[in-house]
């Protein structure tokens, strides 16, 4: 049987509304959101990405379209943004999708948000440390910043973009020029160290990852990454090769990535994965959740630098507490040393960057 003139018509105005770049993007789009009947409308918070069509930012997008604290999605990059935006927006779940392209559309991509996650930036080849990444992140970072100050002053920011040491120094001067900063919301994204840290203790002592908490402080890089084997829930004793071995492993495991990716990138993934799992925390702690708590870069007063990782607790207003280290042994004493030293460079670096 023959369509009608009117089911022509009909799907002609559907194909129209299909071309990739239509759906639900800012700025020209055909279907237009008063069309449609869903708007949003489900309780939850307003998320924004910022660089969500990279490596990190694709399967990152998709986690925290499952998630359900998620009433509204945006999707900003300088590229791609359309694509992922129309693929992300036909999962079954609750979140509205919307896509924003290029930096005319970064101030409506933020404007409301409650959380905003930025994993826009470039990332290692093998050989390069996460430092060779400031010339270009570090003016990436301040630009999205620079927005993020006009039109959602209030969100929380979880920074991810390397080197993430000074990258967080530099958001903080931007809003601090804008005279927007709240350090309590500012929290440089560490997650992935202690997701390495739970996973490789369990391997050695031979229990499920899922049960294993291993506070990392200090920051994100190198020496910089230090993991506090001697506080490891459930308490356990590591031989001293064992804490030699993991201390290793765990300050290297974004190279042994960048290794075995030889070429094509950094760790992805397992960074979406830490990623969604600290922005869940950060969510949970804006809805008024009692007792979050997880390892963050953030401002700080447990050490004489201005900055440092260590555990925080996540409420309404993003970091609400940052905890004291606890006791270290000679060690992590040690290790908390060539740590210091390496994080007071990067973040100077990261200040000057923008004081200068
Ligand atoms: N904090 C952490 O634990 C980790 C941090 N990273 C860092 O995350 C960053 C991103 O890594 P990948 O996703 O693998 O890189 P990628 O190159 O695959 O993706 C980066 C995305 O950022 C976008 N972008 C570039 N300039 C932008 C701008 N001005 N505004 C918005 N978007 C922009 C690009 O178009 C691209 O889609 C890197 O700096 C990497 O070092 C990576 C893994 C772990
Ligand atoms: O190693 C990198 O460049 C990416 C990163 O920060 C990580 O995987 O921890």
């Amino acid at each position: 049987m023959q369509p009608s003139a009117e089911a022509n018509q009909r799907i002609a105005r559907i194909s129209a509304h299909l071309q990739p770049s239509n759906l639900q993007m800012e700025g020209n789009s055909s279907l237009r959101r008063a069309d449609c009947r869903a708007k949003g409308g489900a309780p939850g918070f307003k998320v924004a990405i910022l660089g969500a069509a990279g490596g990190i930012g694709q399967p990152l997008s998709m986690l925290m379209k499952m998630n359900p604290l998620v009433s509204v999605l945006h999707l900003y990059d300088v590229v791609n943004s359309p694509g992922v935006t129309a693929d992300v927006s036909h999962m079954d779940t609750g979140a509205v999708v919307r896509g924003f392209l290029g930096q005319p559309q970064l101030e409506n991509a933020l404007t409301g948000m409650d959380l905003v996650i930025i994993p826009a930036g470039v990332p290692r080849k093998p050989g390069m440390t996460r430092d060779d990444l400031f010339n270009i992140n570090a003016g990436i970072v301040r630009t999205l910043c620079e927005g993020i100050s006009k039109c959602c002053p209030n969100a929380i920011v979880n920074l991810i973009s390397n080197p993430v040491n000074s990258t967080v120094p530099i958001a903080a001067e931007v809003f601090k020029k804008a005279g927007t900063y709240d350090p309590k919301r500012l929290l440089g994204v560490t997650m992935l160290d202690v997701v390495r840290a739970n996973t490789f203790v369990a391997e050695v002592l031979g229990l499920d990852p899922r049960e294993v908490d291993v506070p990392v402080v200090g920051g994100h890089s190198g020496v910089t990454i230090l993991p506090l084997l001697s506080q490891v829930k459930p308490p356990c004793s590591l031989t001293a090769e064992e804490t030699e071995y993991l201390t290793n492993r765990i300050q290297n495991g974004g190279t042994e990535v960048v290794e075995a990716k030889a070429g094509a990138g950094s760790a992805t993934l397992s960074m979406a994965y830490a990623a969604v799992k600290f922005a869940d925390a950060c969510l949970r702690g804006l809805r008024g959740d009692a007792g979050v708590v997880e390892c963050a870069f953030v401002a700080s007063q447990v050490t004489e630098l201005p900055f440092f990782a260590s555990k925080v607790r996540i409420g309404r207003n993003g970091a609400e507490e940052v905890y004291q280290l606890g006791p270290l042994n000679e060690y992590e004493r040690a290790g908390m040393e060539k740590a210091k030293k390496e994080l007071a460079a990067s973040i100077q670096k990261g200040v000057s960057f923008i004081r200068k």
